[in-house]
């Protein structure tokens, strides 16, 4: 069985998505998709919230949020303790968030990017190893910070 990948949309992202898990699926990860399951409109935080409290308790676990921009799910993502969500609309990015920042969510807004993009970012996403040494402890220190917030 492949890694497990929590999804979730709002309603502008959830074509996206569903294109997304098909891809994934077609490449033997395993779904837990958190929802939105139509286009009526809903609140992106909710699904934010869902994917990010999923994968900040099983680590092992990645997730992927999509949005019209990407940006509120990658906003109120961050907001979820122990969560390293990224929002991407290039190549360079996806590859980078990975490599120097040990992204856990991958954000993108299906109003910014064809879906071609996101899968060719997606890809990138899984398949690159976080660098370790400086930037291990680069991300280290982000971690211990959100443990000072008040
Ligand atoms: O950032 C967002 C969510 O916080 C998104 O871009 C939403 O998908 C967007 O704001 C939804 O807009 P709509 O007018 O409700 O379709």
């Amino acid at each position: 069985m492949g890694e497990t990948i929590v999804i979730g949309s709002d309603h502008a992202g959830f074509k996206m998505k569903e294109f997304i898990i098909k891809q994934l699926q077609e490449n033997n990860y395993v779904i837990e998709d958190k929802g939105t399951y139509n286009e009526e409109s809903v609140d992106a935080g909710i699904y934010a919230v869902l994917v990010g409290e999923e994968v900040a308790t099983h680590p092992e676990k990645r997730g992927i949020l999509i949005c019209g921009t990407g940006i509120g799910m990658s906003m109120m993502a961050n907001k979820v303790n122990g969560i390293r969500a990224s929002l991407v609309t290039d190549l360079f990015s996806a590859q980078m968030t990975r490599a120097h920042n040990d992204a856990n969510v991958l954000c993108m807004g299906a109003r910014v990017i064809s879906e071609h993009m996101a899968w060719e970012f997606t890809k990138v996403w899984l398949d690159t190893e976080h660098l370790g040494g400086k930037y291990t402890k680069r991300v280290q220190a982000m971690m211990e910070y959100e443990k000072t917030r008040k």
